[in-house]
């Protein structure tokens, strides 16, 4: 992979201006997109010495899911704006990596036709305010072939970003704005449901009969709160600053969670990750693994289904490194022993 910072000036430079913006950008000030990655770079590594890793294995298991490594794609709306073959290239992409994509509720494409391309994927959900919107699409992804669903939590209404446009400006044709939204011919009446509350796992499991993870926890009450309503797994987010700006950095709010979920369901986390140094930090805070957002969607807009396994390559690759280097065969080897808890806590 490029480095990110090549990576991203290179999407920026192929992509309309609008486009670029809309997926870079963060709400409010962007404080919390800023703070993702800086938080990530606070924590100092605490390398082993003297380990044989003449072997390194980056590969894991999560939910059932053989990955090459701890990485997966993030969901991401609206993929047609990246590249013609939207979101059927990530699928693509993915699969050839050895990864695992997250479908986003808001793709540009149809579930059944992303699925044809992908490797193991989950759906992600959003509960609209028509509900039968939201169950008429995860039928349709149950039946597509969905491993589980990702509830996310922190989007009861959508964040404003500084650098929004408005629609008109993005070109998105409507088709695509709602691909998966089955009957509505108009985008207003797909508005994202206020309500949305700890009882939509609960109905979500009923609805599916598959595991449903919930995206967006930064707290331990709300942690202990999804348990409780049976979720299967955790993802800590912060929608890649894009909901509450102001809201912790990820790697911030990753320990707490850890600690109140305790070992029950893995839990996930997404927000500047960016490099293998970056993968390794989340694995020694406690999380099975990582996923990415924006560097999938500049590898997209770069070279279509071969960008993203480029970049996805290209970070199990720094994975592996990283993990030699600091003296850690497997990703299942990794502690907490491996961060300066003293610079942390
Ligand atoms: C352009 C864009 C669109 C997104 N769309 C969705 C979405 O449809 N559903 C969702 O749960 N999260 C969405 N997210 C948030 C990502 O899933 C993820 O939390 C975030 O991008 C991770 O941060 P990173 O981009 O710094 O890797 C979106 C993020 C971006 C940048
Ligand atoms: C009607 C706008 C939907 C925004 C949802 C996509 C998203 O989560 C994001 O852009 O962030």
């Amino acid at each position: 992979m490029l480095p990110y910072e090549a990576l991203e000036a290179e999407a920026r430079a192929r992509l309309p201006e609008a486009v670029f913006d809309y997926y870079a950008g963060g709400s409010g000030e962007e404080s919390t997109l800023a703070d993702n990655t800086a938080a990530w770079g606070r924590l100092r590594l605490r390398p082993r010495v003297l380990r044989d890793v003449s072997s390194v294995n980056t590969g894991t298991e999560l939910l059932g899911a053989r990955l090459a490594s701890p990485v997966l794609v993030a969901p991401t709306a609206f993929h047609s704006l990246a590249h013609p073959e939207a979101e059927r290239a990530t699928a693509r992409g993915t699969r050839e990596a050895g990864s695992l994509l997250v479908l986003s509720s808001r793709a540009s494409r149809r579930v059944e036709d992303v699925a044809a391309e992908a490797g193991p994927w989950w759906l992600q959900v959003y509960v609209f305010k028509d509900r039968g919107l939201t169950r008429a699409l995860v039928r349709r992804a149950v039946a597509a072939g969905a491993r589980a669903l990702v509830l996310t939590g922190d989007t009861p209404v959508v964040g404003r970003k500084r650098r929004d446009r408005g629609d008109s400006a993005l070109g998105l044709p409507e088709e695509d704005f709602l691909a998966n939204l089955e009957g509505l011919t108009r985008r207003e009446l797909a508005e994202q449901a206020p309500d949305v509350t700890f009882a939509d796992i609960d109905w979500l499991r009923e609805l599916s009969g598959l595991p449903v993870l919930v995206k967006g926890v930064l707290r331990a009450d709300d942690a202990r709160a999804c348990l409780h309503h049976g979720a299967a797994g955790l993802i800590v987010s912060n929608h890649g600053g894009r909901q509450l700006d102001g809201a912790v950095a990820t790697a911030e709010a990753l320990p707490e969670v850890v600690e109140a979920v305790d070992g029950r369901v893995p839990v996930l986390v997404d927000g500047g990750v960016r490099t293998g140094r970056d993968v390794l930090r989340a694995l020694a805070l406690g999380a099975r693994a990582v996923l990415l957002g924006r560097p999938v969607l500049w590898g997209l807009a770069t070279g279509g289904a071969e960008g993203v396994r480029r970049v996805l390559d290209g970070l199990r690759e720094d994975t592996a490194r990283t993990l030699a280097l600091a003296g850690v065969p497997d990703v299942s080897s990794v502690g907490a022993d491996l961060v300066a808890r003293t610079l942390w806590r």
